[in-house]
């Protein structure tokens, strides 16, 4: 058993150990470019374009000026063709570039979704029959399958352990080289498709149908087939479709307040300043955003299933954790078993071991490891005649009713306490003494009782993740308030609490009381994420508004959550909160300065067109530029280009730092609003200088 303590546990969170082979992947991949470039033609297709108002509009005055530079008097007045013909180009780059923007974006997740395919294909299975084992392929296992995975073999279905003990290399889901721990029972036990077995066997119980298991999943979601636009998209989406149709009817009213002055105004001038007006650079990023922002969570090693999650993340206020398995390791093993009431160790040795002979927990097989080790020995022909009482976070205890009637019981003090005196005994006067010096180290007690009797406390030890303390300081600065959440004793969860440094924490907590608990905090119309691990997580996973599981637990617990967190690192929400926060910020940021740069270049085209009709305007003019001519074509060249020249802000998101959401907000705003409106004076004045050249 030594070799299997000494090794990595299952949540092996060590920050500076985690792989960077997804991470060093670069952003603009040669192969991805170029691909990208073809994949931006295709999406000139009206099926994708009508997706986007706002660039179908655009892609519609470029068919209109392409079929004007053919027959240049299609609607009566005429400008030269050439300038028809250089608009229409413009347009047609313009719609490139937001399609290319979109293309790249999806690219860098294909790219991922086809190394995590290799990692699927053609996997074998030993599954077990009536007669013994067959050898299938993964394709054909369906839930509730048994199969055994040997050393050196790939597991080939999602599932649970249900015998054995095995380490596993996880490192084609995960990226860590570490390999893990996996036996049955407890939070410990599942095993996902694509891992390899390095050392023993395990039996799986198959739990995904084809094509749902998590490696499907995530494939499926890098590869955005299940990408949905989000809440706060379609809000901002809405706004931008109204703003518009707003801008639209201005410019078909133009022509005739332009009869009205005097002044012809051609089509190729109205639909310029229409495409300039319209919020076209924020219309051809908004899609290439979110997708990076999930991208982003994906490099972090968690596997998001929603946008909307990873969204939610920006404006979490509460984080409640579950302490065991999450805050610490979770190998939660008997480190001691110290008798009460006059009992020798022996005695309560025995009775320890025969209410744990069943128990698949590694709390409960811990105890039998223990004696052991000490070389003491119990009743095993007596414990195989009892009938096994599993461990229930209900009950918070667990044991074995034997033949002769005795019924022995292990779990929480608090919950022992109550079932022996719920029987007349007697609690010995020595048990808080104990159950405090356990509890004040951090450990778990648990308290053995046979019938009325209490017998002794087993120490089980577990440790904190390291880092903890730095991490959710962190999160204090983010303005965030972390609770951790657990079955364990008011002293034990004490320690941790403060060991870890979260802000305050709830003991002998019962599932429902998280849930209680999230409940509560949404009810107060706060956002709150939740990290767990266990089968008893899962509803309060469920409910969170983020539910990250540590990818070390169990398959409830993974399905329930909206998100995994492949390196089973509790803080690692912090990266998701940054990302989150940054997705929001970027959105924002880049209307607000595309809004700011449309008012920029009203200022360029509209002096440009009616100055020769009101002499006027001439004071608008403030930019002097060359021609009104080469003002229109200027500032729609601005417009094309501002879009490759943002990609890279869209894609890695604006610089984030651990401020509250006012303070962001307002940095925000001054950055991006005033940028938004200084830019294009700058550019359109240095495009119309080279412009001017040629006119
Ligand atoms: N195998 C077991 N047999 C008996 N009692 C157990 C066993 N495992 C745990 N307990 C007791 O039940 C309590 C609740 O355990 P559980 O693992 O459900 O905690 P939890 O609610 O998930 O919280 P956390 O995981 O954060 O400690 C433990 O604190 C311990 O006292
Ligand atoms: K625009
Ligand atoms: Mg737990």
């Amino acid at each position: 058993m030594s070799t299997v303590q000494s090794m990595k546990t299952p949540s092996s969170y060590d920050s500076g150990s985690r792989s960077e082979i997804k991470k060093s992947k670069s952003m603009f991949g040669g192969d991805i470019v170029r691909q990208a470039s073809i994949d931006a033609l295709r999406k000139f297709h009206p099926k994708f374009m009508v997706k986007n108002p706002m660039m179908f509009l655009v892609e519609l005055g470029f068919v209109i000026t392409l079929l004007l530079t053919i027959v240049p008097d299609a609607f009566g007045s005429a400008a030269p063709r050439w300038y028809n013909g250089v608009v229409s180009l413009i347009l047609f780059v313009t719609v490139w570039f937001a399609n290319f923007a979109e293309a790249l974006a999806e690219g860098r997740g294909k790219a991922q979704a086809d190394s995590l395919k290799q990692t699927k294909k053609d996997l074998w299975a030993q599954k077990v029959t009536a007669t013994g084992t067959i050898r299938v392929s993964s394709a054909s296992l369906r839930k509730g399958d048994i199969i055994i995975v040997r050393e050196g073999e790939t597991i080939a279905g999602d599932g649970e352990v249900i015998e054995g003990l095995a380490s596993i290399d996880e490192s084609a889901i995960t990226g860590e080289s570490a390999p893990v721990l996996k036996e049955s029972g407890g939070d410990f036990c599942s095993v996902t498709a694509g891992t390899r077995v390095v050392s023993d066997w395990v039996k799986v119980r198959i739990t995904s149908d084809p094509g749902e298991s998590f490696l499907d999943r995530m494939i499926a979601l890098v590869e955005g087939a299940e990408r949905q636009k989000t809440p706060n998209e379609l809000a901002l989406h809405t706004v931008l479709v109204s703003l518009t149709l707003i801008f639209l009817i201005v410019v078909v009213t133009l022509p005739f307040f332009g009869k009205y002055l005097n002044i012809t105004l051609h089509t190729a001038e109205l639909i310029a300043l229409l495409v300039c007006l319209i919020p076209t650079t924020i219309g051809g990023l908004l899609s290439a955003i979110g997708i990076a922002g999930m991208d982003r969570v994906t490099r972090f090693n968690v596997i998001a299933t929603s946008g909307k999650a990873v969204e939610a993340c920006g404006d979490i206020h509460t984080i409640i954790l579950d302490k065991t398995g999450t805050i610490t390791y979770g190998n939660r093993l008997a480190n001691d078993l110290i008798p009460v009431n006059g009992n020798s160790v022996q005695t309560l040795a025995r009775w320890a071991a025969v209410g744990s002979h069943a128990d698949e927990t590694p709390e409960g097989r811990s105890v039998l490891e223990w004696l052991t080790k000490h070389s003491l020995s119990y009743d095993r022909e007596l414990s195989e005649q009892g009938e096994f009482v599993p461990f229930k976070a209900e009950t918070r205890m667990s044991g074995i009713d034997l033949p002769d009637g005795r019924l022995v019981r292990k779990g929480a003090v608090d919950a022992i306490k109550q079932w022996v005196a719920s029987k007349g005994g007697p609690i010995p006067s020595d048990l808080d003494g104990v159950t405090e010096k356990i509890a004040k180290a951090g450990g778990t007690p648990l308290a053995v009782a046979v019938d009325d009797q209490i017998y002794g406390v087993i120490y089980l030890k577990d440790t904190v993740k390291p880092g903890m303390r730095e991490r959710f300081e962190q999160l204090r600065k983010m303005g965030i308030r972390t609770v951790m959440c657990t079955g364990d004793n008011p002293l034990t969860a004490a320690t941790i609490a403060r060991e870890a440094g979260v802000d305050d924490f709830i003991a002998e907590s019962k599932p429902e009381d998280k849930l209680a608990l999230i409940r509560k905090e949404q009810g107060e119309g706060k956002l709150v994420a939740m990290t767990g691990d266990g089968t008893n997580d899962a509803p309060a996973l469920a409910q969170a508004d983020v539910g990250i599981a540590m990818n070390s637990g169990t398959t409830a617990a993974k399905e329930a959550a909206n998100m995994v967190d492949l390196d089973s690192d509790p803080t690692k929400v912090i990266e998701v909160v940054a990302i989150g926060k940054q997705l929001l910020m970027t959105r924002g940021a880049l209307t607000t300065f595309s809004i700011a740069n449309d008012v920029a270049k009203y200022f360029a085209i509209i002096p440009a067109l009616f100055m020769i009709a009101i002499p006027e305007l001439s004071a608008l003019n403030i930019m002097g530029l060359h021609s009104p001519m080469s003002a229109v074509l200027s500032a729609l060249i601005f417009n094309a280009v501002i879009i490759p020249l943002l990609i890279p802000l869209a894609m890695k998101g604006v610089a984030y730092k651990p401020l509250s959401s006012e303070q962001l907000l307002r940095r925000n705003m001054l950055i991006y609003g005033l940028g938004g409106l200084i830019a294009p004076f700058i550019g359109i004045k240095l495009i119309d200088l080279v412009v001017g050249v040629f006119l």
